[in-house]
């Protein structure tokens, strides 16, 4: 049987369920009637596309309205692109090449001036022009590890409560917080389902306890513990969903309070790579920290994106940029901000400092990423000696971004 040529397009809501079952056969997992109504309850069908095979969807994707917080002006709209599947049988076709494709275009005309995801694997997004903005700090540490001496943990008592109960506090205090994190994005009702859903079919197989919720006035931790018991003493692990602090005692608070989780050896979490956690600690090599790859982001729009933010120094450069996908970015751009200042982004004929693919932008747009480490990596290449030192300290951000759920 030949195949039909592949067709992108929106989807309607009665097509959504067939997209979620692409997306979870995709994602080799067998969810839970939980986990499907919460991926359903946020998706928004005109901003879903699917990929179709003659009458056959076989794969798609998302791009959820979100605001994200960029340096200097905290949430900004973002086109948070989730859920990117293709069918297990009808993969190295090009259907995520549409996809992206119509992503883009759809971006590019509804206004949305960046965008951003995480990747399930490295390798795939940088030929969409998609750059790697943020790292992604896996930390481990053991059970009792002490805190330097001068950690305040004060005195607000943490309490473990019921999913109902943790809600309402869990709300404020990521509505208060979220603005202040660079990367992190808002959190509708629909994105706390999706994040707290149980697959019951995963916590089985792992043996592992649903979600618990430790409550500090000024914090909680999300947690769940993974039993073992395999050996002569309980070998439980501690695996930190999300540990949020509005202070930093409460921050300290709450991740003693994990640490001396009895019947455990060790907790588990992704936080920045420059979290607190890591000068907290008695014993820093105590934080057992492996990085990998954490936000990618796409400019949509370069105009329209670099005033978003504003500049942590004055800079003056001027830009050559390739972008085969979104020819509009395409040319010769000058940047100019003063220090604490928003971008003006106009086209130019003047001589271009720095020379870059839309890729090296995507990954120094949250500060996370140095222009003078893509010159290093032969990403960039400087034209006019140091100005990648120049724009490094403008697109510098006063901590690494960092998004605590994976949309
Ligand atoms: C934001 C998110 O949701 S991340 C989640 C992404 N989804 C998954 O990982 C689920 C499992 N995987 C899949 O569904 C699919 O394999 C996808 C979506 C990753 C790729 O879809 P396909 O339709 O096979 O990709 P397509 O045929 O358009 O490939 C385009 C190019 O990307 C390359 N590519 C595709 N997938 C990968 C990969 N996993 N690793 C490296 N390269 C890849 C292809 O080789 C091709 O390269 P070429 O242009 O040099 O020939």
């Amino acid at each position: 049987m030949t195949a039909s040529p592949l067709v992108t397009r929106t989807l309607t809501a009665e097509e959504i369920p067939a997209f979620i079952d692409v997306v979870f056969r995709a994602f080799l997992d067998d969810p839970a009637p939980e986990n499907v109504a919460a991926e359903t309850a946020q998706l928004e069908p005109h901003r879903t596309h699917g990929v179709f095979d003659g009458d056959e969807l076989i794969g798609g994707g998302t791009m959820l309205t979100k605001r994200m917080t960029l340096p200097g002006t905290g949430p900004q709209p973002v086109a948070a692109v989730s859920c990117v599947a293709v069918a297990p049988d009808h993969r190295r076709r090009g259907a995520l090449t549409r996809l992206m494709r119509a992503q883009l275009h759809s971006q590019h005309e509804s206004g949305d001036a960046f965008a951003a995801l995480y990747a399930s694997e490295g390798a795939i997004y940088g030929r969409f022009g998609y750059g790697l903005a943020g790292h992604r700090a896996a930390f481990a540490v053991p059970r009792g590890a002490a805190f330097q001496s001068t950690v305040d943990i004060s005195d607000g008592r943490i309490r473990e409560v019921d999913k109902e109960t943790a809600l309402p506090l869990m709300h404020h205090l990521h509505g208060k917080v979220a603005p202040t994190r660079v990367g992190w994005v808002d959190r509708t009702k629909a994105s706390w389902q999706v994040l707290l859903a149980e697959n019951a079919e995963q916590l089985r197989s792992e043996d592992a306890t649903k979600w618990r919720y430790a409550i500090h006035p000024e914090g909680y931790a999300i947690y769940q513990v993974r039993r073992n018991w395999s050996s002569r003493k309980p070998q439980h692990e501690v695996h930190a969903k999300e540990v949020l602090g509005a202070t930093p005692q409460a921050y300290a608070a709450l991740w003693r309070y994990l640490l001396d989780i009895d019947l455990t050896t060790v907790v588990r979490g992704d936080a920045a790579t420059d979290d607190p956690i890591i000068h907290m600690l008695s014993d820093a090599a105590d934080n057992g920290r492996q990085v990998t790859d954490g936000l990618w982001v796409r400019i949509v729009d370069i105009d329209r994106a670099l005033p978003l933010r504003t500049y942590s120094a004055p800079v003056d450069v001027v830009l050559a940029v390739e972008d085969t996908l979104c020819p509009w970015n395409a040319g010769t751009w000058r940047i100019v901000a003063e220090a604490d200042g928003p971008a003006t982004v106009t086209r130019t004929d003047a001589e271009p400092d720095l020379a870059l693919s839309a890729r090296e932008l995507g990954a120094v747009f949250l500060g996370g990423t140095t222009v003078q480490e893509l010159v290093a990596a032969q990403r960039v290449r400087e034209l006019t000696p140091g100005k990648a030192r120049a724009a490094s300290r403008a697109f510098a951000g006063d901590h690494q971004p960092h998004c605590p759920e994976k949309f």
